[in-house]
């Protein structure tokens, strides 16, 4: 190897192992083109052609290995690095792994959040259920669990929970009901560590995982219309930086090509449609590098 690329370390990438985020983790670097592991007892891979090197780590833990320096990057959730107090930023929302942090008991247990004075809550989210006690002024005991802390009420453990919600389901058959506002919502996020300078490489890696983000939230639309509707057209289908307008062989008529967003983008082909656009496509993005 002779670039001045090769010569610098790989950029040192930490992704869950296990559990809500690690399957679309790997999809997710899949998808922007980086080697993932074959066999999931696999701890780590180096990815030579894009010089990186990925360490599959609980989820829990990277946060901490990022805050320390020991790795570059890391995929986490935003309760997990919140909850570790390490010294690691969030740096992009990587849009899966959602969910919320609510507070649950049996029915008349509380009436309101500030009725947690002087309970026992079950969680494994020590460090958001304590800060959140904190912040409200609030005493109880808090007793860590390492997962099912649902049972832990019926078990005569504790009285409250403080956990993950995402579907209710597990709420619902331990017949427990939430109690108060979401504490905090989270989806998977990028980490690098608080106040370091950007590592060799990571500007890359960034573009790619963006461009990942923008190939499934956009889709690509094209369409003829006459010239007399175009500005309307144009005005629902305006593109990131202006739509890309080509002539026809038809007199009077043009091609319009330009990214829009997935969401709605049926009903954007109806309105079209309705003011006279005709042979409308709509095709997936790949990747991109906007
Ligand atoms: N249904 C869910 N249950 C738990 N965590 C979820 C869920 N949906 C998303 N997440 C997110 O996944 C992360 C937790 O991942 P983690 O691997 O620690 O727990 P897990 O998915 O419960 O796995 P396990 O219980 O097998 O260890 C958090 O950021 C959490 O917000
Ligand atoms: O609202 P729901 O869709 O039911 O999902 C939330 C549940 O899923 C997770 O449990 P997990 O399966 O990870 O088991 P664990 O409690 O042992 O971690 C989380 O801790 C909740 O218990
Ligand atoms: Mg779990």
């Amino acid at each position: 190897m002779t670039t001045t690329t090769t010569e610098l370390p790989p950029l040192r990438i930490a992704i869950p192992n296990k559990g809500s985020l690690s399957q679309s983790a790997t999809e997710m670097l899949r998808e922007a083109g980086y080697r993932q592991r074959s066999d999931s007892k696999q701890l780590t891979v180096m990815d030579t052609d894009n010089h990186v090197e990925f360490f599959y780590l609980r989820p829990r833990d990277i946060a901490l290995y990022v805050g320390e320096g020991t790795l570059d990057v890391g995929i986490t959730g935003r309760d997990l690095l919140l909850d570790s107090g390490a010294k690691a930023d969030e740096v992009r929302q990587l849009g899966f792994g959602r969910s919320r942090f609510r507070f649950a008991a049996r029915p008349g247990t509380l009436s309101s959040l500030d009725d947690l004075a002087g309970k026992r809550i079950a969680t494994s989210y020590v460090g958001v259920v304590r800060r959140h006690l904190e912040e409200r002024g609030l005493e109880a005991s808090v007793i860590r669990l390492d997962g099912a802390v649902e049972t832990s009420i019926q078990l005569g453990v504790a009285d409250v929970i403080a956990d993950v919600v995402e579907t209710g389901s597990t709420l619902r058959q331990a017949g427990l009901e939430i109690v108060g506002d979401t504490i905090l919502e989270s989806e998977a996020v990028l980490v690098t560590q608080a106040g370091a300078s950007e590592p060799a490489g990571f500007e890359v890696f960034k573009r790619r995982l963006d461009g990942v983000l923008v190939a499934r939230s956009y889709v690509m639309m094209d369409y003829d219309i006459d010239r007399e509707h175009l500005s309307d057209a144009v005005a629902l289908t305006p593109g990131l930086e202006g739509p890309t307008i080509s002539p026809l062989h038809r007199e009077d008529w043009v091609a319009v090509r330009a990214m829009v967003p997935r969401d709605g983008s049926q009903r954007l082909m109806d309105q079209l449609w309705a003011i006279g656009a005709r042979a409308i496509l709509l095709t997936d993005i790949h990747a991109c590098r906007l």
